[in-house]
Formats: structure tokens, sequence, C-alpha cells
């Protein structure tokens, strides 16, 4: 959708929100204060009137004067109520406008967390929670704009007219609503904690849900349908019970806080009596009473809104803290990276140590791979080869010194990484777009060609299908080896300097991967590649291997390889013994 308005400097700083979006809170600012200063119209008018009643009464007036003030009443009524709607509008486009800036933010960066981030907290849990925490922080700011007219100027207007009528009876009577605020903050903790414990069962009960569904078949297969349904349940009834609470807190808040408030209208009936009987501290009209008696009124039901607005910020301050570490400039994506031109660049570790959650899985890696040259990274079943991707890719922490094309890779910007090396791993995360689509992601690019060299023609034929046609959901549509071959065109449709391709050809047959791996050595001539792969019949043609083993690895040639490292050998006896292959070839 099209939008004029301005992304926030600083999108982890609240403030920055409220500066984006100036021009409308000038519209905002100036119809609130003239909305709010005009609400004083109502008991002003409506005490000319009872006055003039009076007077009409008593003979000292005529009718033709209280329909000149009825008049003047309603035309005053009438603007105010206008301002009124202008800035509601206002409002409501900021709180929209403020929605639309976080929520981007917040797809942003969790588009570009960490796979192992998303992985621990669940998607499904983290989306949910972010998402609530964003409803509530922009409602909390739209609640608060709102106030800051209809509650903080009306107030100190309604206050300034009670203590310009009578200094002493406006204190008496106002003396209520700081207990409300008080009683407010003291069951503030209760209202957080209330909404706390409803957002995370909410939290709980969609990351089931979407458990339940993912799993169907799984859990449909093995029998355990009644065991999810029953977890279900529980959650579900947590959320029916958390939301209740949390309704219940904030729904029993306004009631009390009128009430106390409300204490003040006894006062203002007593003295201001005294005060129409000349008998009191300031002598009145009926005029002044009328007055004095409506603005107060409406002070304390304005009292009770200032409590509920207190509620709102401490809600939204409380969502706010959760969501602010999601709030980051946003990563932008690199121009099209299909179109720029791919530099040759080597890859160097350096006494590289590298793992997840503080340990070091592999330690004192030190090879270097040249432009046109490939390497094979092999070892035993979880030796850490994809973990040598995910270092490549940011996605895992390492010591040590990793150089690509000569620069530390520590110092690249995200955008440089990102156009010098190109990783393939296991998840292909097919979209829901053709198959073509899938490859290109939108760049300019000859699918037919890439499709052709991961041999995806052969089956598109065999299916009577063409590349414009669905992959489906993840790629469902498609065999795991198609998925698979697809992703490996998209890698290849946006092969930068360096490429990182972690077991491309797990689901394709020998001959299969033979002509792959043509395709990609003619076509990738001086780019720098690393095949990660527990599959080794065409080691023996790369340029080196890298051999990881007992949390290290050793970086040879394939036959010195074998002739230095009895794991490898052993490894690549047996599987050149057939086991390890489909013998379609
Ligand atoms: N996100 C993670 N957090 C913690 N440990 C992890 C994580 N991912 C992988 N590991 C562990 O790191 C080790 C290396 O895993 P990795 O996937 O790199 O091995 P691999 O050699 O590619 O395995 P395979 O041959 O099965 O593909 C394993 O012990 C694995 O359990």
């Amino acid at each position: 959708m099209h939008t004029n308005t301005r992304e926030p400097d600083h999108p982890d700083r609240i403030r920055s929100y409220f500066k984006a979006e100036i021009p409308v809170l000038i519209v905002v600012t100036v119809s609130g204060l003239i909305y709010n200063v005009g609400m004083l119209a109502g008991p002003y008018f409506e005490g000319r009137l009872a006055q003039c009643l009076y007077d009409i009464i008593r003979g000292k007036a005529v009718l033709r004067d209280m329909g000149v003030l009825a008049a003047a009443y309603v035309a005053v009524i009438f603007l105010v109520q206008l301002m009124r709607a202008v800035k509601r509008f206002g409002v409501r486009r900021f709180a929209n406008n403020v929605s639309r800036s976080m929520r981007r933010c917040l797809y942003n960066s969790l588009v570009h967390a960490s796979q192992k981030e998303l992985a621990e907290e669940g998607l499904g849990q983290l989306l949910t929670k972010a998402i609530a925490d964003v409803d509530s922080c922009v409602e909390g700011m739209r609640k608060f704009t709102t106030e800051i007219f209809d509650t903080g100027v009306v107030m100190v207007a309604y206050i300034g007219m009670l203590v310009y009528y009578d200094w002493r009876l406006a204190i008496l009577s106002c003396i209520f609503s700081p207990a409300a605020y008080f009683a407010a903050d003291r069951l503030k903790k209760n209202v957080t904690a209330a909404n706390a414990a409803y957002k995370k069962s909410a939290a709980s009960l969609s990351g089931q849900t979407m458990d339940r569904i993912g799993n169907a078949l799984t859990y449909r297969v093995y029998g355990r349908e009644e065991n999810r349904n029953e977890k279900y349940e529980e959650a579900l009834a947590d959320y029916e019970k958390k939301s209740a609470a949390a309704n219940l807190f904030e729904g029993s808040m306004t009631p009390l806080y009128d009430a106390i408030a409300m204490f003040g209208a006894v006062m203002v009936i007593y003295f201001g009596a005294r005060n129409v009987n000349g008998t009191g501290w300031t002598p009145w009209n009926i005029a002044a009473f009328t007055t004095f008696l409506a603005c107060f009124t409406k002070l304390a039901v304005k009292a009770s809104h200032a409590a509920k607005l207190f509620n709102a910020v401490q809600k939204a301050s409380v969502s706010w803290h959760r969501i602010q570490p999601l709030m980051k400039d946003p990563v932008k994506d690199t121009p099209d990276a299909a179109d720029a031109p791919v530099e040759k660049a080597s890859l160097a570790f350096r006494h590289v140590s590298c793992g997840y959650d503080g340990a070091d899985y592999l330690r004192d890696l030190n090879f270097t791979v040249r432009p046109g040259e490939i390497v094979g990274v092999t070892g035993e079943i979880a030796s850490g080869k994809s973990l040598l991707g995910k270092v490549l890719i940011g996605e895992a922490p390492y010591k040590g010194m990793i150089l690509v094309g000569g620069k530390d890779f520590r110092t690249l910007t995200e955008e440089e990484k990102r156009s010098l090396i190109t990783w393939m791993g296991h998840d292909p995360e097919l979209l829901n777009l053709s198959i073509a689509e899938n490859v290109s992601l939108g760049s300019p690019v000859d699918t037919g060609f890439f499709l052709k060299m991961t041999a995806m023609d052969a089956d598109l034929e065999a299916m009577q299908r063409t590349e414009h046609g669905k992959a489906g959901e993840a790629g469902t549509m498609l065999s795991g080896g198609q998925q698979e071959r697809v992703a490996l065109a998209r890698t290849l449709a946006h092969a930068r300097s360096v490429l990182i391709l972690d077991d491309p050809f797990a689901a394709v047959d020998k001959t299969t991967e033979t002509k792959i791996l043509q395709s990609i050595r003619e076509y990738c001539g001086d780019r720098t590649i690393l095949i990660l792969s527990h599959r080794l019949w065409h080691f023996p043609e790369f340029n080196h291997v890298l051999y990881l083993h007992d949390g290290t690895g050793t970086f040879l040639p394939h036959e010195k390889m074998l002739e230095q490292e009895p794991g490898y050998r052993t490894l690549f006896r047996e599987q050149m013994k057939g086991g390890d292959y489909d013998e379609k070839s």
C-alpha cells in the first residue's frame, strides 16, 4: 500500500515514532486544544441558561434572551464536536502509521533473526507475543495521545474554572481524585501481572495450534492425536482463565475510580448550597453553582480516565521493553545481486575455532581456498560440516580470523557478506510461488538455464509441467530431491564469489550428481567453492579436501589425505564399495 509516512530514525526509541508523525500530531494538537478548551462551553452555557430561566421567572429577562443563548450554545458545541472528529481522525491515523512502522520493523527483524534464535523460542510464540506487544504498545501510545488532550488539557481547564469560582471549595472537592490515582497506582502491578500472564498463555496456545497443524500427520500416524488434543484443551482452558482475569482487572478499575472521585460531589453540593445562601466562602448565584457542579462532575469523570491512561501507559511500556530489542534499523536487501559483478575472492581460515553456546565444536582450522578451486568438506556424522557453513553466513560464532577476498569477515557489513558469499543449507525453504519465481526471487535471471543446470528440466518434462507451475506451500508439490534441486538452482542463479553448498546432492542419484557438478564447474569457473558432503564420489576431482575429525580439520589434496588420515581412507573405501550409494548409474 502506498503511504506517505516517514520511517522513524531510531526504531528502538519510542520518541522517534512520535517524531516521524509530527504533521499528524500538529493537527491533533490544534484540534485537540480547540475541542478541549471548548468543552468548558458546556458548563458555562448550562450555568447561563439556568440563570436566564431564573431571570425569566423573576421577569428580569425575556424568552428571546434564552433563544439567543441556546443558539450560541448549539453553534459552539457544533464547532467543538467538529474539532473532536478531526482530532479523533488524527489520533487514529497516528496510531495506524506507528503500528505499520513497528510491524514493518518487527517483520524485518524476524526475517533476519538467526535460525537458532527462532528455533529456540519457537517462531509461533515469538510472533504472537511480539505482535500482541506491538498492538498493546500502539494502543498505549494512542490512548496517551488522546488523553493528553481529552484528559490532561481539559482537566487543567476545569480546575482553572473551579479555582476561579471558589478556590477553597475547589481544593476540598478535588482532594478525592488523587485518592483515585493512588488506588490506581497500587493496583497497577496486578493489572500488569494479569496482562503478562494472559499474553504468555496466548503465545503458548498459538504455539500449540501451530504444532498441531504442522505435525498433524505425525500425530495421526503414531496415534498421538488424543494426547495432543488433551494438551490443546489444557492450553485453551488456561488461555480462557487468564484472558478473563486480565479483562476483569481492567474492567473493574473504572467504576472503582469513579466511586472514589464522586465523594467530591457531596462537598460541592453542601458547600455550594451555602455559597448560594450567602453563608459560604464565596457568594454565588445559580449560574455559578450550576457551572461549578457541572465542571466538577466532568472533572471527576476525566480523573477516572486519567487512571485508565495510567494503566494504558504502564501496559504499553511493559510491551515496549519486550519488543524494543527487535526494533532494529531495517536490514536492507542487497540491490539485485544477480546483476552486480562477481569479483574473485579467496577464503582463508586462520586458527578458527567455532561452535554453539560457548563450546568449541571445531578448533584451530587453517586452510585457504583460492578462486576457481573446489574444496570438499567431509567427516563423520555431526563432525561440524554444517557448522562450518553456518559460521560463514554469520549464524554461528567463531574465534580466530576468517578472510574473504583478503578482508576480515568480522568487519564486513551484512550487505558486504551477502555480496561475497552464497550459501545453500539443508532446508530448501521453497516459497509458495512458481518454480521459476523460487529460482529468480524477483531477479531478472534466466531461470530455465539454472533449472537445466540442476537437471530439473527433465523432471518438469516428465511431469508435464513447466517452470511456471506452483511449487506449493513449502515446496510440497515437488519431491524432496526436486525441492533440493530447485533450491540449488536458486543458489546458482544468485552465486557470488564464495559458494557454500551444504549437502547439495543428498537426494539425487550418482548420474544426476555428476551432471550437476559438471555444470557447476563450467558455470562457476572463478568462484571459490566449498561442498560440504558425506558423499565422497567426486572428492578425488576436487582441489582439496577438508576432513573434519576429533574436533579439528585436516586440509590436504585427496590422495595425500588417503595416505595420511586413516579415518578418511576408511570412509572413502567404504563408499567406493558402493555401500553408501544407490547404483542407478
Ligand atoms: N543450533 C545448534 N545449537 C547447538 N548445537 C548444535 C546446533 N546445531 C548443531 N549443533 C550440534 O553441533 C554439532 C555439529 O553439527 P553439524 O550439523 O554441523 O554436523 P554435520 O557434520 O553437518 O552433521 P551431518 O553429517 O549429520 O549433516 C552436532 O553435535 C550438533 O548436535
